[in-house]
């Protein structure tokens, strides 16, 4: 697990990255930057000091024992290479072992808490699979995160266009799992289905 903030030093890199710059760090419009440029950073990365999956701690009972898909769940992140913002959406799906359930919401309160990191598009969506299979042990489970990586888009090879798809599986949900055909399906989404794998 990484630090909390240390908001005073991001205030000085900030001030010596704007010098590095070429910039006047005094001039009246950058003097209050490197503060709201720590404040930014202790926002984006605020997931960083808990563990996500302690959002899965309250578990339910239910008689459902087939598919629950929660779609679009919004999502920023910061890409780990760049230091460069990347979002877009996760699609979350499992099917409950012996009806356990967790509240649709903590789904996203787990996407919200591992991508408020800094991060790679792969190993968020399989942090985020495997803190559901480690709390409900589902029969399956899958994530399918889409996402536009400033890094990406607006520098380096510019494709503002280009949207990145990452699928992490588990039990029923993996490849050739007898479930993860269905859950590609219902995500109704034309750039994924279980065809293009
Ligand atoms: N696999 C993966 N790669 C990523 C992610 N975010 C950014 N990258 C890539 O990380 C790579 C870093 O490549 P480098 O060659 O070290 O850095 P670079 O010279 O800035 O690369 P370019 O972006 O090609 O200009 C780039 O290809 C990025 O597109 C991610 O979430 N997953
Ligand atoms: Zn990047």
């Amino acid at each position: 697990m990484s630090e909390a903030i240390d908001l005073k030093s991001v205030e000085q890199a900030v001030t010596d990255l704007l010098k590095a710059l070429g910039e006047d760090p005094t001039r009246p419009g950058l003097v209050d930057t490197p503060k709201r440029v720590a404040k930014a950073w202790q926002e984006m990365l605020n997931g960083q000091a808990a563990e996500p999956v302690q959002q899965l701690e309250t578990v339910f009972e239910s008689h459902h024992s087939d598919l629950v898909i929660v779609r679009d769940i919004g999502f920023e992140s910061v890409c780990e290479h760049h230091l460069l913002p990347f979002k877009g959406v996760a699609h979350i799906g499992y099917i409950p072992r012996d009806g356990k359930v967790v509240g649709l919401s903590k789904l996203a309160r787990l996407v919200d808490g591992y991508a408020h990191r800094l991060q790679l598009q792969e190993k968020l969506t399989n942090q985020i699979a495997d803190a559901l299979q480690e709390a409900l042990d589902p029969i399956g489970v899958g994530v399918v995160m889409e996402a536009e990586h400033t890094c990406m888009s607006v520098r380096g090879v510019r494709q503002r266009l280009a949207d990145t798809v990452t699928i992490a599986g588990r039990g029923e949900c993996a490849p050739g799992g007898s479930h993860r055909a269905d859950f590609l399906a219902l995500l109704g989404n034309p750039h994924v289905d279980g065809d293009h794998e």
